[in-house]
């Protein structure tokens, strides 16, 4: 018998962890992790209508308008019915929480909430492997080549929008745009934040919390993978 399935998003300002705890999660339960930034740089790479609208704004630095979002995301939520996921980067305003609502019951939702120095010094030093999104970070999951990606081989960038300059604009504007998505989850009884400085000790925390709620993984019904 297939287990309950399970729909989780994670929010928290740039650099705050999302993408590494989404691994993490995906790892041990079993779930997908869908990534809004991922959606986007696919349907720009297959030049779509919403990937060309969605590419003018990226490139500016700019949050791609809510009606391209939703356009993009709820057809593909819709077609993913017999699977639990996690979704990070979205909704990451109103509009988009209340279209997601429409769409399916949320289990629950991870805030992180991180100290904006963590967030900057994370940020000056993420490198990111274009083609796939996978993320690095000098200090912290170093590539196994330097500046290299670890499975392509190919060169590795940086955002100039990660650069302290940006930062201050890119977390004031999050912080503004979140504050009412928070308080929805909130009223609804399903968010969990998670504050601190080191993602590591933050996790074992998470993976408590989804323990509690996933017995056992969702689609396969296997034990948990723990992880190292
Ligand atoms: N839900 C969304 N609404 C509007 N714009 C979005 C959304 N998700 C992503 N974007 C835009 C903002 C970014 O310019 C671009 C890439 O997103 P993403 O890969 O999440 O990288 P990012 O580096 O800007 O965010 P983060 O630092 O939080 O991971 O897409
Ligand atoms: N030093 C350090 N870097 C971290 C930690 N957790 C994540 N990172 C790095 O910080 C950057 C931002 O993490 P990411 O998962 O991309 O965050 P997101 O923007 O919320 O998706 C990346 O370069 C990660 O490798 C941590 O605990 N310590």
């Amino acid at each position: 018998m297939m287990a309950k399935l399970f729909r989780a998003v994670i929010m928290g300002p740039p650099g705050s962890g999302k993408g590494t705890i989404s691994e993490r999660i995906a790892q041990s339960f079993g779930l997908k992790h869908l990534s809004s930034g991922d959606f986007l740089r696919e349907n720009i790479a297959a030049d779509t209508e919403a990937g060309v609208l969605a590419k003018t704004y990226i490139e500016r630095g700019l949050m791609v308008p809510d009606h391209v979002m939703t356009r993009l995301l709820l057809p593909r939520l819709e077609e993913m019915t017999r699977h639990s996921w996690l979704m990070d980067g979205f909704p990451c305003t109103l509009t988009q929480a209340k279209a997601l609502n429409s769409t399916c019951d949320l289990d629950l939702v991870i805030s992180l909430n991180i100290p904006y120095e963590t967030l900057k010094d994370r940020l000056s030093d993420r490198w990111i492997h274009p083609g796939s999104g996978r993320v690095y970070n000098m200090g912290f999951n170093p590539p196994r080549v330097q500046g290299r990606d670890d499975l392509s081989g190919e060169p590795l960038i940086q955002h100039d929008n990660d650069q302290p300059e940006a930062l201050v604009a890119r977390l004031r504007h999050y912080k503004d745009v979140a504050k009412p998505v928070i308080d929805l989850y909130k009223s609804k009884g399903i968010l969990h934040t998670f504050s601190g400085t080191e993602t590591d000790k933050i996790w074992p925390y998470i993976n408590s919390l989804l323990s509690t709620k996933i017995p056992s993984r969702p689609e396969t019904d296997t034990q948990h993978i723990p992880l190292p």
